[in-house]
């Protein structure tokens, strides 16, 4: 018999246009290379009737397209509206592993305020923020486009999608094997945690 997953990792993610919707997927995908870990996806909408879904998560990895500057207004809907659902009712997602990932019709265009943002909201809720490991790419005479981490971000997994491209095109697969890495890494963090946190709590108790 198929023993039950030992972490269930969320995915909450807005995406007007689908772009980020496959960026979203490629971090499912990642999540679900890791034995042990199952991958729960969900829009912003989805997530505001599934609160109890999301409370039961061992990690919750947040997901917005880059809009002025900013997560979508959706995404901030989704995170005022955890304020009464969430921390109201007591700190709920407090310790649950955190995580994020943006895409924007830039290069840059000004992403790293996205990521930020999703950070300060897991701070908000108490949870513990996993940033990406990888090393900045394309930034040297020998880097190129194909690279991971092409955009050089750390906060998070970031995607550029043209602007004059479907999703069925963009982003490229380089942003999404990047979004797949941290689907893996914030896999595998929940179950050093989780797997983790009952003798870690027996050695406090001494
Ligand atoms: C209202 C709006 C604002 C945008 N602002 C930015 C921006 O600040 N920086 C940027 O690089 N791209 C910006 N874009 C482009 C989107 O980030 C880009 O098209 C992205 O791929 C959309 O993702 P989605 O299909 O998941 O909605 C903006 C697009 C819209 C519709």
């Amino acid at each position: 018999m198929a023993r039950p997953p030992a972490a269930r990792i969320a995915i909450v993610h807005h995406s007007g246009y689908g772009h980020t919707a496959r960026q979203a997927e490629a971090v499912r995908a990642g999540v679900e290379q890791v034995r042990g870990a199952e991958a729960l996806l969900l829009t912003t909408d989805e997530a505001q009737r599934r609160w109890e879904e999301l409370n039961a998560a061992q990690a919750i990895i947040f997901g917005a397209p880059t809009y002025v500057g900013a997560g979508s207004a959706s995404f901030k809907a989704f995170q005022e509206a955890s304020s009464s659902a969430i921390m109201a009712r007591g700190y709920l997602w407090k310790d649950k592993i955190a995580a994020g990932f943006t895409n924007s019709g830039s290069r840059s265009g000004d992403k790293l305020s996205t990521l930020l943002q999703m950070a300060l909201f897991a701070a908000q809720h108490g949870m513990h923020w996993v940033s990406l490991d990888l090393p900045p790419a394309n930034c040297s005479s020998t880097g190129s486009e194909e690279d991971l981490n092409r955009l050089g971000f750390w906060l998070g997994a970031a995607a550029q999608s043209n602007v004059d491209q479907g999703p069925d095109l963009a982003p490229p697969e380089a942003d999404l094997a990047t979004a797949r890495h941290l689907g893996r890494r914030v896999a595998t963090v929940a179950l050093q945690f989780t797997l983790g946190r009952e003798p870690a709590m027996a050695a406090l108790a001494g």
